[in-house]
């Protein structure tokens, strides 16, 4: 796949995400909690985990939509605005009748204003763009007339135009064929190759594997993070799958980082493992089994992740 795309040339700044004890939920009941770590500039990282765990939550936080109630999410080098998002395909409508032309376009509205003063240089970007994802030719077809896999790529084109130094893509390859994913798979990789940061969440572990060098594995908390290999043992992906996905309406608030004390559930650094078990993939759901395994001593014993927050003195 060829790019023409003339900001491409210029070099990229270094974007980093620090994680500091950050807690990220919906109307105060936590959907991930005390996450630690940082992601470092240039990385392509996958966010792993059954469903439920937190990764389009943790997605969310770091482009800003979603603050953090409790800790904090830094960008580093960079500010909210610098991040391009792909939010899941179910999130985005796509019965609007505007032009594709006019849809990536709206990637350069930072640039130009708007609909204000698209220069000449500028169409042909966006022509550029189209092409470089497959799509030449349909600047003029209207965006609800796309197929899925179509309409995926359009939004890759959008991307490309935005020319971000962090790129946050959540299920990018979700619902579309082999060969587009390859295709689009290649430019994630060419953005890693010019110094951007790629954070994509992905349930294709074979995929993970073959092309993302970190991970990150969710579980409601951080269960693993660092190198793909080690993240991905089966002993982590089988303490993942015990997360009790029910969410809990009954879940007390996760009102911890004020004046009460906390527990740190994790109580691992980033990137270090699990001890062994057994394990096979991270797909099979409603495997809790009444224990919180993974808990630093406060959450010993039967007691949920959630409200193992609230439970216990501090533990770190
Ligand atoms: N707007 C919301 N209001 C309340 N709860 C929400 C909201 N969005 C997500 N949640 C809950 O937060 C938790 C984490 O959801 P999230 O979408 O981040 O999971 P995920 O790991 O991306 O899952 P999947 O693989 O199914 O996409 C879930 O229990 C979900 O029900």
């Amino acid at each position: 796949m060829k790019l023409h795309n003339a900001t491409s040339a210029r070099p990229v700044r270094p974007a980093g995400v620090r994680f500091e004890n950050a807690t990220i939920g919906y109307e105060r009941h936590p959907a991930v909690h005390h996450i630690d770590g940082r992601i470092e500039p240039g990385a392509l990282m996958a966010v792993v985990g059954p469903n439920g765990a937190g990764k389009s939550t943790l997605l969310k936080a770091i482009v800003g939509a979603l603050p953090p109630y409790g800790g904090r999410i830094v960008l580093e080098g960079i500010k909210a605005r610098d991040v391009a998002y792909l939010p899941q395909q179910a999130e985005i409508d796509r019965s609007f009748p505007i032009p594709v032309f006019d849809f990536v376009a709206m990637g350069l509205w930072k640039s130009c204003g708007l609909f204000g003063g698209f220069a000449r240089s500028r169409t042909a970007e966006v022509s550029d763009v189209l092409a470089a994802v497959g799509l030449s030719g349909f600047e003029r077809r209207s965006l609800d007339t796309l197929s899925g896999g179509q309409m995926q790529r359009v939004l890759f084109a959008r991307l490309l135009l935005q020319d971000a130094p962090l790129i946050l893509l959540d299920e990018p390859f979700t619902a579309i064929d082999s060969r587009t994913a390859r295709d689009l798979m290649d430019l994630v990789l060419r953005w890693h190759g010019e110094g951007r940061t790629v954070v994509a969440v992905l349930h294709d572990l074979e995929m993970v594997r073959q092309s993302f060098p970190e991970s990150i594995l969710l579980a409601r908390r951080v269960v693993a993070w660092g190198p793909t290999g080690e993240v991905l043992a089966p002993a982590n992906l089988n303490d993942a799958r015990r997360m009790p996905e029910a969410w809990d309406e009954h879940a007390p608030l996760c009102d911890d980082h004020g004046a009460e004390p906390h527990v740190h559930p994790h109580g691992n650094p980033p990137g270090a493992g699990r001890p062994a078990e057994h394990g096979h993939d991270h797909h099979h759901h409603h495997h809790h089994d009444g224990h919180d395994h993974a808990h630093g001593p406060a959450a010993a014993g039967t007691v949920p992740a959630e409200r193992a927050v609230r439970v216990g003195a501090r533990a770190s």
